[in-house]
């Protein structure tokens, strides 16, 4: 192609791309007027449940907001993915929200961890976010009503549960209003992008055990080094040229850490279930969950008495796990994870059945079960 020729291909790209662009431009305008159209809407809303005068009054309707991410993701024609479009929608609804109220999210903190990326995955942007070093304190901030909401890890594919929330349920009268799955993707970062001298890998020790095989495949000498959270390893990693830390990209970018190998978890399926916690009661949303606290007394056949009642009424049960009772007078708790909403018949016939033969029961909620 001679240089005539070369610039009127150039000049052919460039007016193909002007008028896609001039394409691109008006279809903002219309988003951008939609995008207000239903900002206002969401005033409107937020103005009719004022009126409503209720005492309580729910601006936050999380069953509402799962119903709606349902739904886009059903109707989504592509080409971008469902998880692509579930996250900007809810971006707009966390928008919204805050025309009708800023809550404020309590999570397991510090910033950068994933359980921070959890709330900001389930709540968006536009919420205002609190910190907390302790699962039990966020627990007592959302108790206290300082916080409206709080997000704490529940349980890891790979490292099992966490026992810390499982045990604050049996003291808190607070209940789960929704849960949140998040693909946990861990990084190898430091300050050099060179692990040549790097004596100490910074982690929490949930971490550690995701990316064991690949620590000792990769770095089988190397000291491992369980800290308090994946940040903490990050701010660790960021003041000593020696070590290197596993976290989330959040904790690389927040302490400006390179990331050396990323996705080094052993399980490519390396999924973190989150919960919410608040103080209310939240209505079905068509696709629901409903986790229980039960104990009995110990005797033969004391479990399948428990497990009986929700086989007859056709309960799916998703999860059972056991601790040790804080007090002696029971010996184990059983927190249990049924399909279905405690609205639904079968779930209340169920849970009176089990009310009868439980030494103790508690619905700890019944909630949306997560979106993508
Ligand atoms: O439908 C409501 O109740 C609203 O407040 C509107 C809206 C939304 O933007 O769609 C906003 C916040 C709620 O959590 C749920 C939905």
């Amino acid at each position: 192609m001679d240089s005539v020729d070369s610039k009127d291909a150039e000049k052919a790209v460039l007016t193909k791309l002007g008028g896609i662009r001039d394409r691109i431009d008006a279809i903002d305008n219309q988003i951008l007027g939609l995008l207000s159209e239903r900002a206002h809407c969401a005033e409107e809303v937020g103005e009719t449940k004022r009126e409503a005068g209720e005492k309580n009054i729910k601006f936050y309707r999380p069953e509402r907001e799962a119903q709606i991410l349902r739904r886009v993701t059903e109707l989504n024609p592509g080409p971008l993915a469902g998880e692509r479009v579930t996250a900007i929608f809810r971006e707009i609804i966390s928008s919204c929200l805050a025309l009708e109220q800023q809550i404020k999210v309590a999570y397991l903190g510090p910033a950068g961890t994933f359980t921070e990326a959890a709330a900001q995955k389930h709540f968006g942007q536009a919420v205002g976010t609190l910190p907390f070093m302790l699962i039990s304190e966020v627990f007592r901030e959302v108790e206290a009503g300082t916080a409206d909401y709080g997000v704490v890890p529940i349980e890891n594919s790979t490292g099992g549960v966490i026992s810390h929330t499982l045990d604050r349920f049996v003291s808190s009268p607070l209940k789960i209003c929704g849960e949140i799955h998040l693909a946990i993707h861990q990084n190898l970062m430091n300050k050099t992008k060179d692990m040549s001298g790097v004596t100490r890998i910074y982690s929490h020790e949930q971490s550690l055990m995701q990316c064991r095989d690949w620590l000792d495949r990769n770095y089988p000498g190397v000291a491992r080094i369980a800290v308090a959270s994946n940040a903490e390893a990050a701010r660790l990693a960021s003041e000593d040229p020696k070590s290197a830390a596993i976290a989330g990209e959040n904790a690389a970018s927040l302490y400006d850490l390179k990331i050396i190998s990323p996705h080094i978890e052993d399980s490519p399926n390396n999924v973190t279930r989150f919960l919410v916690i608040g103080k209310e009661d939240v209505p079905a949303s068509g696709n629901d969950r409903t986790s229980i606290l039960i104990s009995t007394h110990n005797g033969s056949g004391a479990l399948y008495h428990l497990l009986e009642p929700l086989k007859r009424h056709g309960l799916d049960m998703t999860r059972i796990e056991s601790r040790p009772a804080p007090d002696t007078h029971w010996d184990y708790f059983f927190f249990m994870d049924l399909n279905g909403h405690i609205s639904e018949d079968a779930m209340q016939a169920a849970l009176a059945e089990l009310d009868d033969e439980a030494e103790y029961i508690r619905v700890l909620g019944s909630y949306a079960k997560a979106i993508l």
